[in-house]
């Protein structure tokens, strides 16, 4: 998606073509945390004592990665949103002049400390391979969690091009909805359980596809990295309603006059 162009950044199909693509990111990095046990030692707070610091393991590595990625400009761009945006550090790069394509309040749209609580909470739980508390894996385990996180956080939030597009298609609308504080009004019309039906359908697939081994023959029979019927159900159970939710807040702030 080149951010630089606000007519493709606001085309619906491509947004879609790009949250497509973002499962194949989400799964994959599902696939490696489902090598590894649960470690709950990293998700406990102070669990690792760190000098000047207070919290888990896991959210340290992921505090220290968003500072070196803010470094290389990563939050600047609009479709990245930091888990610890009051940390982030001035880019070393110059700054890109993203044309205005959200409105000036998207930032504050941020659900990204609701994706951290059910991904540690209700995916990891589902997803690791089983209890066990490796101590050898805590770094593996954390970085891995980073990844995930981050391509949670960016396809949840990428409902707010999402809320955009559908604004810009009917502001007419929106503006009704918005202006009568009707949220179901507005939950209903972003709403698509066809497209949410055929993405349910693709990640059972992607599941399948990339969770085998192709170089191994047919008929011998395959146990599956992951669940596919887990991913699924993270989907229809936080992603796409996370997502949804992003919408409406962005939506509920739409006004004309507050691009
Ligand atoms: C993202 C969209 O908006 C809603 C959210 C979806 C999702 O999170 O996958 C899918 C369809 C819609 O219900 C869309 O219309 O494509």
């Amino acid at each position: 998606m080149d951010f630089m162009k606000p007519e493709t950044v606001l085309n619906l199909n491509n947004i879609r073509t790009s949250l497509v693509r973002m499962e194949d990111t989400i799964v994959f990095n599902l696939i490696e945390r489902s090598q590894f046990f649960l470690l709950p030692s990293v998700y406990v707070k102070d669990k690792y004592p760190i000098e000047g610091y207070s919290g888990s393991f896991m959210e340290w590595i992921l505090l220290q990665t968003e500072k070196v990625h803010s470094q290389v400009r990563r939050y600047e761009a609009p479709d990245e949103i930091a888990f610890f945006p009051d940390q982030l550090l001035k880019p070393l790069l110059p700054s890109l002049k993203y044309p205005p394509v959200l409105a000036l309040y998207s930032s504050e749209v941020n659900y990204n400390q609701e994706i951290l609580d059910f991904y540690v909470k209700h995916i990891v739980p589902e997803v690791s391979c089983g209890q066990g508390d490796q101590e050898e894996n805590s770094g593996s385990v954390s970085v891995c969690d980073v990844e995930c996180l981050q391509a949670l956080s960016r396809r949840i939030h990428f409902g707010k091009f999402v809320a955009e597009a559908k604004y810009r298609a009917d502001p007419e609308l929106y503006d009704r909805l918005i202006a009568a504080r009707d949220v179901e009004g507005i939950e209903g019309s972003i709403t698509n359980s066809t497209v949410e039906a055929m993405i349910l359908e693709r990640i059972k697939t992607k599941c399948e596809t990339f969770g085998t081994d192709p170089s191994l023959k047919y008929s011998q029979k395959q146990q599956l990295k992951v669940k596919p019927e887990l991913i699924v159900g993270l989907y229809r159970d936080y992603v796409i309603p996370l997502t949804k939710k992003v919408e409406v807040d962005y939506l509920l702030r739409r006004l004309p006059d507050n691009n």
